[in-house]
């Protein structure tokens, strides 16, 4: 069984993709001076779908902030202290099928002070602690993680004893009182990292395994993007919280939500509270029972992946997996429908079928599932499960998945700007610029493929400009080949 917080949380991505950027090893940052890399970067913030060749392709979904409406106050009187702050309440609404469920999330301003979130990131890059490259069960890349407290143990002294007089006078009391719970404890600490060429994204999620979980962005000054939360199945209902320096979000085990950094690197503190020091010594989610039986569609969800990977306490069950996850997509939840679609593709607790494992990723891809258009999508181009092959089609669900920042996506749509394809004229623009996308989220086969494009056009580049595309190259297939990338290890064998 995985351990750590890699293991607790269940998107669509973890459970179904078909080819996970999984890779066990640390890939330490390299320098990064593209031409590319900045000109993918200035169409993310554009946000646009190109109209014509000259166009840059929008492969990042937009950064839309969140806009908090209601603040009040708040008073946390613990340890003969007593905090006085403000709290914003977010609230989502999550429609499916007709009927509207909210969900909540929160905001608490300079709960830690400037000093205090600075003092702990100042102590992870003095400490130089391990950040650890194991696969996020999210989207099977890197995790850069570096755990603090791991099922109540605590493995980190320094930064602890940093975080006991906040957690105890401030954090603890308040998501006590915030869920109405008196015996919440804090089960899980550890610092993320996000920087180029390690991570910039998390893939929307469920924490699943924390019945609450507080996040703080320490240094929210060095990057653009972060922490957002997502109603809808789509990236366009993505919402970003702006912080500033101490800010703490907090939410519960059914909001959707994922980390993107546009530009600049971040550090956070994440820590998860389960419902009482059982459930943390057990490592069990057992409040996705009642809310599941309540009709919760997203903690059904949660529910049938923790059967389907026998974990969070449950037993490795199927069946109970698939009813699950079947009462949450007759619902309408799109991460189900999504999960039942490749579990009929792999004929895993169900007849393998492939009509069905499409019927499941339309239900998902046309309420805007990236994973389920890119399924879809390979369906079309593969003629699988469909009666004849549409390529046109298969573009189409690309391009909608590659828009959200689908890796997998990304590279298979610059593979066909590349060869040129029905209703899609080539060309080598759109081609790099799609696999430098997914190039730099760890797409080993797009770092091989832009690789490769970059030495093409080195060998016919004339100009001063181009001196370092081959340069640029051979850091991809270096990348890549760390990944165990077959096709890159050759390519630099032949170089030496
Ligand atoms: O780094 C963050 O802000 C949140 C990360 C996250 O969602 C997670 O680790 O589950
Ligand atoms: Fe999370």
């Amino acid at each position: 069984m995985q351990v750590g917080p890699g293991a607790a949380r269940y998107s669509t991505l973890s459970c179904s993709t078909p080819k996970p950027c999984v890779t066990s090893r640390w890939l330490r940052p390299l320098p990064t001076s593209s031409r590319a890399s900045n000109r993918l970067r200035s169409s993310c913030i554009a946000g646009r779908v190109a109209p014509d060749d000259s166009a840059h392709l929008a492969l990042c979904p937009r950064l839309i902030p969140y806009r908090f409406s209601e603040w009040h106050a708040v008073q946390i009187e613990a340890a003969k202290h007593c905090w006085h702050g403000a709290e914003a309440t977010g609230t989502l609404s999550v429609n499916q099928k007709g009927s509207e469920d909210a969900r909540e999330f929160f905001l608490l301003k300079n709960l830690l002070t400037c000093k205090e979130a600075e003092s702990i990131a100042d102590q992870s890059r003095e400490f130089g602690i391990e950040y650890d490259p194991e696969p996020d069960s999210v989207d099977g890349c890197p995790a850069f993680h570096s755990l603090i407290v791991q099922h109540g143990q605590i493995l980190n002294p320094a930064l602890a004893s940093l975080l006991k007089p906040i957690l105890q006078t401030r954090i603890l009391p308040y998501v006590k009182a915030r869920f109405a719970s008196p015996t919440i404890t804090l089960c899980d600490a550890f610092i993320r990292r996000y920087q180029q060429h390690e991570r910039l994204t998390i893939s929307n999620h469920f924490d699943a395994l924390a019945f609450a979980t507080v996040v703080v962005d320490l240094n929210p000054q060095d990057h653009t993007g972060g922490l957002y939360v997502q109603a809808g199945a789509g990236a366009e209902s993505r919402r970003f919280c702006e912080v500033t320096p101490g800010d703490a979000v907090v939410h519960q085990f059914d909001l959707q939500h994922g980390v993107h950094v546009y530009e600049g690197h971040r550090q956070s503190l994440v820590l998860w509270f389960c419902d009482s020091e059982q459930s943390c010594a057990e490592g069990s989610a057992r409040w996705l029972l009642p809310a599941s039986e309540g009709g919760n569609t997203d903690a059904q969800f949660n529910l049938a992946g923790l059967y389907d990977h026998g974990s969070g306490g449950f037993p490795q069950d199927l069946d109970e997996a698939i009813r699950w996850y079947q009462r949450s997509a007759e619902a309408g939840n799109p991460f189900s429908q999504n999960r039942l679609g490749t579990l009929h593709e792999l004929g895993r607790g169900v007849e393998q079928d492939p009509c069905r494992a499409v019927h499941f990723w339309r239900l998902a891809a046309e309420q805007g599932n990236p994973q389920a258009q890119f399924a879809l999508g390979e369906a079309w181009w593969a003629c699988y499960g469909v009666h004849e092959q549409n390529q046109g089609l298969a573009i189409e669900l690309f391009a909608a998945a590659a828009q959200q920042g689908h890796a997998g996506a990304q590279h298979a749509l610059g593979e066909a700007y590349l060869e040129g394809a029905e209703r899609l004229p080539s060309s080598q623009v759109h081609a790099e610029e799609c696999f430098l996308a997914a190039a730099q989220q760890q797409h080993a086969d797009a770092q091989f493929s832009l690789a490769l494009c970059l030495r093409a056009r080195a060998a016919i580049a004339g100009n001063a400009d181009d001196a370092n595309l081959d340069e640029t190259a051979q850091q991809w297939l270096k990348r890549a080949a760390a990944q165990g990338h077959g096709g890159a290890i050759a390519a630099l064998k032949q170089r030496q």
